[in-house]
């Protein structure tokens, strides 16, 4: 079998022949000499090849003809639009379609006689289909129509669209075809059918009309050769002949007529779609353009439909995205996000499972990796991809990854880093699943193993070889938009995360500030408030009764004899009566008093609101009820208190607390286990 439909696999090869369904003059650059015509001039137009290569072009043509070809052409390559024209040959009025093109230095003009028959029949068909493409809303849906309405309006046996991938390799996607036993559907024809070369040509005409396969190529005379001239190059027309390759190729798979037409892209070629007739067909110009229209105006609405497609899709992942902006304000943990949406983003995504990493945590929903492997491919990204640029896998066996982790069934991965912190490393990872596919390969073995992985195996024979790929180890590729939606929902989970990781940090930052508040005012064997505690508690106390006026008096009180307590028991047991004596303090105190350790076996009450008396009633209290206390291993003790009523705005903390520090020394000196209060004397001194 050929390698190539156009069979111009190999070279750009020119034929100096046409084909037979119209007639073709060659002129010069300028229009005035014939070079060369096709040898069927006269059985097309009625003008012998002698009288035609010594008439002037006016003379073929017509001045009309001629001065409207030269005013088209000397701006462009080709006419803009083909012309209809009437000529009489043969005493009778025929009608021509005339197309009119610049090639190597020459104007070459082609000529297709057209028939009057069935192009009324035209009209309403083309209409209808026009009518009923412009409606469809689904997009199989439309090609399927497609197909119909090219096959309605041409009559040809097999109608197939086809649409490249991106190795050019192309699938028949839709297809009507006569005779259900030599169906091309879901069938893929590897690249090397239509090399660049032959694409290109459709680029610049994408109709590529062959009636009749076997027709014999009709000459040009006098030969190129002869004129020293080089081949033409007749791209740009209807009539250039087919390649011995391209023939052979169409009667191997036993066609014998096909009309193809080329499906621009937004940048390149989209696909073509192809008739194919079992029997030589003519097919008329407007039958020919007709098609051409259709197909024309059904991609232009597929591609509407596929870009509103698109249009849904992103909108949904903004819906999606406003749903999390509005999780901002909550502070909800990233793992919650991904319980609460997970299943959204794998419809919308289409994937099986979802991961998210970061901060060294992970968590997944649906069908991913186990943790340590989610957190192994993490790793592997941040080694080899960078922290800051998508990765999209649909064979992950082929993979690296392979070799690392247990995939299971997981075949596809779109990897996106999430902006996060500078050095700090996190990805959203969605997963797809393999999916299991079968392709009908049409062509030779060698070429198709050029163009796939996978085994393939040899299923049945129509006249070509037909070749079985099944692919059961890929997911269905990430489409650039996906990579850029994808790359928007990990912008936005990175904030919440980065909100959530803040807020956290400010918790911790609350609670270790509140720790260390406390280490900083709690004495560490009592419990109770340390010196610097009560020396700011003292101080507030001072500001506030000179303020209001109120009163405000301090205790200072100390154990008797504390030294033996240590000589004789020893240190431990001498802080265990210490934070017992604090106990039994703070349980004879209002709330509103303060007690605090002042050092050593010093402690102070601050007594707000007490005024002298109140306070000595107070220390009395006190000094009973510690007498009275049973103190383990040292049995009773007792302590000397003395009393200090604060004189506000007149006298400083450390003034006040000397005052108190000389009334206990006095009891000390009195003989201990007593109270004794501050002379307001000494105070004011
Ligand atoms: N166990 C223990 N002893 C302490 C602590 N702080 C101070 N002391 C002891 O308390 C004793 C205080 O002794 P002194 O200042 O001589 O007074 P005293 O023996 O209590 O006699 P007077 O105060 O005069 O009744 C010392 O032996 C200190 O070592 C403490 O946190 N724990």
């Amino acid at each position: 079998m050929a390698t190539s439909i156009e069979g111009q696999s190999v070279s750009d090869i020119r034929i100096d022949g046409i084909q037979s369904f119209g007639c073709l003059i060659r002129f010069d650059s300028l229009l005035q000499e014939v070079l060369q015509v096709s040898a069927n001039l006269q059985e097309k137009l009625g003008i012998s090849i002698d009288k035609a290569l010594t008439s002037a072009p006016k003379d073929i043509l017509g001045s009309k003809l001629q001065q409207r070809i030269k005013q088209s052409l000397s701006n462009n390559l080709r006419l803009s639009a083909a012309l209809i024209i009437n000529r009489q040959v043969l005493g009778t009025y025929q009608r021509f379609y005339v197309m009119a093109y610049r090639s190597d230095d020459s104007i070459i003009i082609e000529f297709e006689p057209l028939s009057r028959s069935g192009e009324q029949r035209l009209m309403p068909i083309v209409n209808e289909w026009l009518s009923r493409l412009a409606q469809v809303q689904q997009i199989e849906l439309l090609q399927q129509m497609l197909v119909q309405s090219i096959q309605a309006v041409t009559g040809y046996d097999r109608v197939l669209l086809c649409q490249f991938d991106s190795h050019w390799n192309r699938t028949a996607i839709a297809e009507v075809c006569r005779n259900p036993s030599r169906s091309l559907l879901n069938y893929r024809f590897p690249a090397s059918d239509i090399p660049a070369q032959v694409r290109n040509r459709y680029v610049i005409q994408p109709l590529r009309n062959i009636p009749d396969v076997n027709a014999q190529i009709v000459p040009l005379t006098p030969t190129s050769a002869d004129l020293d001239l080089p081949q033409l190059d007749l791209t740009a027309g209807m009539l250039r002949a087919l390649s011995p390759h391209h023939q052979r190729y169409l009667r191997e798979i036993k066609v014998a007529a096909s009309l193809s037409i080329a499906i621009a892209g937004e940048q390149q070629l989209w696909g073509i779609l192809t008739c194919h007739h079992f029997t030589a067909v003519e097919v008329s110009a407007a039958e020919r353009d007709a098609a051409f229209n259709l197909v024309q105006m059904a991609t232009q609405r597929m591609f509407l439909l596929q870009a509103r497609q698109q249009a849904t899709f992103l909108q949904q992942v903004l819906d999606s995205r406003e749903l999390l902006s509005t999780e901002r304000d909550k502070v909800v943990q990233p793992k919650a996000l991904l319980e609460k949406y997970g299943k959204n983003w794998m419809q919308l995504f289409n994937c099986s499972g979802i991961a998210l990493l970061y901060h060294d945590q992970v968590s997944c929903t649906g069908e991913t990796l186990d943790s340590y492997e989610l957190d192994i491919v993490g790793k592997w990204l941040s080694e080899h991809n960078g922290n800051k640029v998508c990765w999209a896998c649909d064979q992950l066996s082929n993979s690296p990854l392979d070799k690392l982790v247990n995939l299971r069934s997981r075949a596809g991965l779109l990897a996106v880093p999430l902006p996060i912190e500078q050095n700090q490393s996190g990805w959203l990872l969605l997963f797809r699943n393999a999916k299991k596919v079968q392709f009908s390969w049409v062509g030779k073995k060698q070429i198709i193993e050029a163009e796939t992985s996978n085994p393939l195996h040899r299923v049945e024979e129509r006249g070509y070889e037909i070749w079985v790929e099944t692919i059961d180890t890929e997911a269905p590729r990430w489409s650039v938009k996906e990579q850029h939606a994808a790359q928007d929902l990990a912008e936005d989970l990175a904030v919440a995360i980065t909100v959530h990781q803040i807020s956290r940090l400010n918790t911790e930052l609350q609670r270790a500030n509140k720790q260390l508040k406390e280490i900083a005012h709690t004495d560490t064997l009592t419990k109770i408030w340390n010196r610097y505690r009560m020396e700011l508690a003292i101080d507030a106390e001072l500001a506030a009764a000179e303020r209001y006026g109120h009163p405000c008096s301090i205790l200072l009180f100390d154990v008797d004899r504390f030294k033996s307590v240590n000589d004789t028991y020893g240190h431990d047991v001498g802080d265990q009566v210490l934070t017992r004596l604090a106990e039994e303090v703070q349980s004879k105190l209002r709330i509103s008093d303060n007690l605090g350790r002042w050092g050593g076996e010093e402690f102070i009450v601050l007594a707000s609101h007490n005024s002298l008396e109140e306070a000595i009633a107070l220390a009395e209290r006190l000094r009973q009820h510690i007498e009275t206390v049973e103190f383990k291993t040292v049995g009773k003790i007792t302590v000397s208190i003395g009393v200090a009523e604060a004189i506000p705005g007149k006298e400083s903390r450390r003034r006040l607390f000397e005052r108190a520090d000389q009334a206990m020394y006095r009891a000390k000196q009195s003989g201990r286990n007593r109270v004794e209060a501050a002379s307001t004397e000494l105070s004011a001194s």
